[in-house]
Formats: structure tokens, C-alpha cells, sequence
């Protein structure tokens, strides 16, 4: 079994204990009442390389990376510094996140919200919502092509913007296929957990212009920044190198002044 499957099979055991403690009719009482939604395709749009920044505790590859008593503080740091996004992992097994780290850095910042997990029902959608996300990752190869098109179908009906993250050419594909109007290109594969920072490189070219793209992974600074921008990156996403670091607001700011360089305008769409 693939890390990425077992992952999956602790998610699926943790949604139904959640699911046997609250209705999906709470859930939908309670999105009824959350904020609207925010627009998470504009907020990655536009002149320079945008950061989303993410909240991170632990990853099956490193294991505990940083403790992070105040997520909403570590998000207001972020936002301080330019992020254009926040991504808040929620799955809590190898990851250490929650559903209460969503609403808490909901709670505290303005730019659009990002849940980060591993969604294989729309409950999981709807949960989103509820806890106050703007954007919700789909993960092409946790999901086959009918569960990727309908999940992407009812995020965006529920007015969640779907990140679909895929690996290679052929889950590109999949994804454009079924509709998504976000990309990100993982470089960490989640089966083996290895990044390979080329994988960008490599499977950008197949996602046609009018798509957003993302670069996620592996970036451990400006410079890795300006090589994804280079390769056609709208954006890139980026956890592990801020959550370790020790001043987070500064290291998103130089992120975003190195995405904001004019030499980097030439050849992104
Ligand atoms: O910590 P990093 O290497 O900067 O990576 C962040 C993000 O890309 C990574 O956490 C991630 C990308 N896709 C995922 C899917 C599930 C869980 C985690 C992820």
C-alpha cells in the first residue's frame, strides 16, 4: 500500500467518526452562515509570482517540523508579509491539523483561506465551507476521473474554488478534463514522498494558458521561487521552509519581492 493510501484509509476513519457526530444538514446550516466566500482564482491572478503560505505542523516525509501553538498567529504573520493565500493542512494523523486551525486562521486574516487535505467525499466539502475556506485541494490521484468531476462540480456549486493537484502529464489531463480552472504541480510524488524539483518543469507546458498554475513544494527560498516563475508559475506554495524558519514574515516578504521582480514579467501569462 502507498503512503498516500494509507493516509487515505486513516482520513476515511477519522470523516466517519465526524461524520457520525454531526449531520450534513449541520454542516450545511453552519456554511449557510460562514462569511462568503472569497475569490481564490483573482487572489493568485495578476502581476507577480503570488505566495501561498501554509500551516504545517508535520508531513509523513519529515515527521514534527514545528509545534505551532498559534496557527492564526503564524497565519497573521504570513499575511503581514504578502501572502496572497493561506493553506492550512487539516488532516490530522501525519499532518497535525484540525478543522479548529482552519476556523482560527478564518478568523484572523483577509486573504482567502485554503483547506489543505485529503478530500474524498463532498461532507469534506461542505466542511470547508463551514470552518470558513475559500479554496478547498482536490487530489487527482487520490480520486478517480467520476469522484474528481463531481467534487470538483460541488466545490465550485458551494463556491469553493477546487486547487486540483496532479504529478504528471496524464493527471494534468484528468483534471483539465474534469473541468479544473486551478492547478498545482506537486513535486513531492505522494506515493513515494520524494520531491523532484523538475517535475514543474515538466508537466506545466501541458496545462493549457487560461489555467493558473502552481508550483508546490520544495521551495526553500527566493531562489527556488524565481526557477518555478521561470518555468510559468502564477504562483508557488509553501510550507516546510517557513514553518522551520525563524521569521516568518520576513521569509514571505523576500518570497514575494523576488516574485514581484520585473525580469520575471517576460513569458508568464
Ligand atoms: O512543505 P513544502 O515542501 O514547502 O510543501 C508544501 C506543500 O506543497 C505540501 O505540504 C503539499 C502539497 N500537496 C500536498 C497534499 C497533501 C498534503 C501536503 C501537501
Amino acid at each position: 500500500m502507498s503512503v498516500l493510501d494509507e493516509i487515505i484509509d486513516g482520513v476515511r476513519a477519522d470523516l466517519a467518526e465526524r461524520q457520525a457526530r454531526v449531520s450534513l444538514d449541520e454542516l450545511k446550516e453552519r456554511a449557510a452562515k460562514a462569511p462568503a466566500a472569497k475569490d481564490g482564482v483573482a487572489a493568485l491572478r495578476g502581476d507577480g509570482v503570488k505566495v501561498i503560505c501554509e500551516v504545517k505542523r508535520s508531513s509523513p516525509s519529515k515527521g514534527a517540523l514545528a509545534a505551532i501553538a498559534d496557527p492564526a498567529g503564524l497565519a497573521a504573520d504570513y499575511e503581514a508579509g504578502g501572502a496572497a493565500v493561506i493553506s492550512v493542512l487539516t488532516e490530522q494523523r501525519r499532518f497535525g491539523g484540525s478543522l479548529a486551525d482552519l476556523e482560527a486562521v478564518r478568523a484572523r486574516v483577509d486573504i482567502p483561506v485554503l483547506r489543505k487535505d485529503f478530500i474524498v467525499t463532498s461532507y469534506q466539502l461542505w466542511e470547508a465551507r463551514a470552518y470558513g475556506a475559500d479554496l478547498a485541494l482536490l487530489i487527482v490521484a487520490a480520486l478517480d476521473q467520476p469522484a474528481l468531476e463531481s467534487l470538483i462540480e460541488r466545490a465550485v456549486s458551494i463556491g469553493l474554488t477546487p486547487l486540483v493537484e496532479v504529478h504528471d502529464e496524464d493527471e494534468v489531463e484528468r483534471a483539465v478534463d474534469a473541468g479544473a480552472k486551478v492547478i498545482g504541480v506537486n513535486a513531492r510524488d505522494l506515493k513515494t514522498l520524494k520531491v523532484d524539483r523538475s517535475t514543474f518543469e515538466r508537466v506545466a507546458p501541458e496545462i493549457p494558458g487560461h489555467i493558473v498554475k502552481i508550483a508546490e513544494s520544495g521551495i526553500r527560498g527566493p531562489h527556488d521561487l524565481i526557477a518555478y516563475a521561470n518555468a510559468g508559475a502564477d504562483a508557488v506554495l509553501v510550507g516546510e521552509s517557513l514553518v522551520t524558519g525563524r521569521d516568518p514574515r520576513t521569509a514571505v516578504a523576500d518570497l514575494v519581492a523576488a516574485g514581484e521582480h520585473p525580469a520575471l514579467r517576460h513569458g508568464r501569462g
